[in-house]
């Protein structure tokens, strides 16, 4: 199974590591930038957005797309709201029977699409699958321990992608639940961003632990009226890339929320939160889901509401059993 990445960010640079080191051959490395990925190349190292990790040396940077012509399988790992457009100018490179593995989270904006739809929409007659989880670039690209999740309808084909992508240290766990791994990468990022704030405004760890427990209950109940399976939910996909994006300020989405909460300026850096926040609570609304947590992000993120009447409004609301 040969392997290119489509998306030269520090996620795509690290699972072409992972990549290359898993199937030995050669991986193209691809991105949008020429002079970017010259320098990449030359360098051996992404030193923009994975500094200090040398490419493996089967790890093949370009910026032509139709690199992927080649290759069995292609991990799409470009920001969410780009999915849409970098899957069809895929498609007509893509060579026939191609398995497509969307690592982006997020829901589209507009659409309130999660990444399986906007395969299934832009890639007909290919097959589709996801990679999701606990997993920052960085740790994953040093070699140090990872669990994620690769889904896809087809439990066969997930099986064999996920044996295919394991190395010693990073450790793929398959199911057939695409919807239940979409959305737990969608909505822990929101999530990530109030824990985020609650810290940088001082609350204290309980009320981190309180927003994280609350934010799990929303995310549970949009999963419900998903079809989604509570065990996937309750996995490394969604609890599991909750946790960890919701406890350390290595995650932008945590440090995004952190600025916000401190009343300073975001830093400059992809927070995918902030982008799907809108898009999850309509997605939530359509189902008649209610996720009061994510709804006081998109109001903050947009700047229509400030931190402290945010945390103020989630306070004030009617106290209920717990469900
Ligand atoms: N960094 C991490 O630790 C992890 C990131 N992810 C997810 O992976 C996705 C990408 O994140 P990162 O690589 O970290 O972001 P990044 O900000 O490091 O890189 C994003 C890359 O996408 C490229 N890009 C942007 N728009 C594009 C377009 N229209 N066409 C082609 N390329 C385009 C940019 O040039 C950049 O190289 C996000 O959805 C993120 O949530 C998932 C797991 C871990
Ligand atoms: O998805 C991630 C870890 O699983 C990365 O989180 P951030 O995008 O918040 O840095």
């Amino acid at each position: 199974m040969s392997v290119a990445v489509v998306g030269a960010g520090a996620w795509g640079t690290a699972l072409a590591n992972v990549a290359a080191e898993a199937c030995g051959g050669r991986t193209p490395l691809i991105g949008r930038d020429p002079a970017a990925m010259a320098e990449i190349a030359k360098a051996r190292v992404n030193a923009r957005r994975l500094p200090g990790v040398a490419l493996h040396a089967g790890v093949a940077p370009t910026a032509d797309l139709d690199a992927v012509g080649g290759e069995d399988v292609v991990l799409l790992v470009t920001p969410m709201q780009t999915l849409r457009e970098v899957a069809r100018d895929l498609a007509p490179r893509l060579k026939p029977g191609a398995i497509v593995v969307a690592c982006a989270k997020g829901v589209e904006r507009g659409a309130h699409a999660l990444p399986p739809q906007v395969l299934a929409e832009c890639l007909p007659g290919f097959a589709h699958a996801l990679l999701s989880g606990p997993s920052f670039a960085d740790d994953v690209a040093r070699g140090l321990p990872t669990a994620v999740t690769l889904a896809s309808s087809d439990e066969t084909l997930a099986a064999a992608l996920a044996a295919r992508l394991a190395t010693r240290s990073f450790r793929p766990y398959h199911t057939t639940d695409m919807t239940g791994v979409a959305l737990g990468g969608a909505a822990k990022n929101v999530l990530a961003i109030a824990a985020g704030a609650a810290e940088g405004r001082g609350l204290g760890a309980s009320a981190v632990a309180a927003l994280i427990a609350r934010g799990f209950a929303e995310l549970s109940r949009l999963g419900a009226a998903l079809g989604a399976r509570p065990e996937t939910l309750a996995g490394l996909s969604g609890l599991g890339d909750l946790v960890l994006t919701a406890t350390s300020s290595k995650s932008r989405n945590f440090a995004l929320g952190q600025a916000l909460g401190r009343g300073e300026a975001p830093p400059d850096k992809l927070a995918e939160g902030a982008a799907t926040a809108e898009a999850l609570v309509a997605l939530a609304a359509a189902h008649g889901v209610e996720m009061p947590i994510s709804a006081a992000v998109a109001e903050v993120v947009a700047g229509r509401v400030s931190v402290a009447a945010a945390i103020e409004g989630l306070l004030a609301r009617p106290l209920k059993a717990e469900a």
